[in-house]
């Protein structure tokens, strides 16, 4: 027989979210580490709520169907651990999507897996807010493609599969460009609204705004020395017009690193600002102000896993 269920590993914000609305279309399995309610809700960006039963199961006891694909939504500093625990369970050619931000597990992950490799960048938010229950909190659109262009056919059926559950999808041949360009929105963005504990919109504001632009000087230079180009626009301009226009559209927001930091989880900083820095340094360029958010976030790291002090 040939495998239908969909597998989302990392039942979080987004695996739940993308798990609950396949779950209309096609088979789906939730798979997870620590056990969760079978009944899951989700809230949609319009205030309606669903709620709706998963297959679920858990990463160290997996069942022995075959999926048909899985789709990774842990963390990124997550997902190779994750991956490992997987690929010692499934058989070859079970193909894989990559959901993380930034662009540290996925030309990795791409090279280990033993099948073909999709890695995907979305604009959909969600957030989670109890083991049950889901809210979309912006629709968005979603991108998704191999790192060397191969298996389009995939791509294409997977983003139709995804469009017809209610997440816009499109299938590309430039994903690297694609995780790059948002991975520079989130470099410009998230170390600094996660310093200061603040929303997007207020990045429009002094003392911040000098800030933010000196953040994408930074980016713009190491990215024209990768060859990458921002969507509209070229160079230093076209990055500040994305990275701008994202603040505007998402002013109210508390970005995905501040919800970390405020929650006292681990932050992205190394998926997202460690690959600039290393380009920064195969171009022989620096970027003292990348640099420096990334120093803070890794001894905050460190700090989260010093054990308490007994006084
Ligand atoms: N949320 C969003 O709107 C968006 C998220 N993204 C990206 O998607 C990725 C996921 O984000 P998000 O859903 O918000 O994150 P969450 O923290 O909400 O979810 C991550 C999930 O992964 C699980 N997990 C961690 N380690 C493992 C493991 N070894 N095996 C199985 N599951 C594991 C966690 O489980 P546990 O509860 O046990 O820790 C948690 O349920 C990130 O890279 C993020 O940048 C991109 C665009 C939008
Ligand atoms: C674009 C941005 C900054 C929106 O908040 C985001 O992707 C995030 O929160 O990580």
């Amino acid at each position: 027989m040939t495998p239908s269920t969909h597998w989302i590993v990392g039942p979080g914000a987004l695996g739940r979210l993308i798990a609950l609305r396949l779950a209309e279309r096609v088979p789906v399995r939730l798979v997870g580490r620590r056990p969760l309610p079978a009944r899951q809700t989700l809230v949609s960006p319009e205030g309606k709520t669903r709620e709706q039963s998963l297959a679920m199961a858990r990463t160290d006891a997996l069942p022995m169907e075959v999926p048909a694909v899985v789709h990774l939504t842990t963390k990124a500093h997550a997902a190779e651990a994750a991956h490992a625990t997987l690929a010692a369970q499934l058989p070859s050619g079970v193909p894989l999507v990559l959901w993380q931000n930034g662009f540290a597990c996925q030309p990795a992950l791409t090279e280990r897996h033993d099948g073909p490799v999709l890695c995907a960048t979305t604009t959909e938010g969600a957030h989670v807010q109890a083991d049950d229950r889901v809210i979309h909190a912006g629709h968005g659109h979603t991108f998704l493609g191999a790192l060397d262009g191969s298996n389009a056919d995939l791509a294409r059926a997977l983003a139709r599969t995804l469009t017809d559950a209610g997440l816009p999808a499109e299938a590309v041949d430039d994903i690297r460009i694609r995780l790059w360009r948002k991975l520079a929105v989130n470099a410009a963005i998230n170390p600094l609204v996660a310093r200061f504990t603040i929303r997007n919109g207020q990045l429009r504001d002094r003392p911040f705004r000098p800030m933010v632009e000196r953040s994408i000087n930074e980016v713009a230079a190491i990215l024209a020395a990768e060859g990458v180009t921002p969507p509209g626009g070229s160079g230093l301009e076209g990055w500040r017009e994305l990275v701008w226009q994202v603040i505007e559209a998402t002013a109210a927001n508390r970005a995905s690193m501040l919800q970390d930091v405020l929650a006292g989880r681990v932050t992205e900083h190394e998926a997202i600002l460690a690959p600039l820095l290393a380009a920064a340094s195969r171009h022989q360029l620096s970027a003292p102000c990348l640099a420096r958010h990334l120093q803070d976030l890794r001894l905050r790291t460190q700090k989260l896993a010093e054990p308490p002090t007994t006084c």
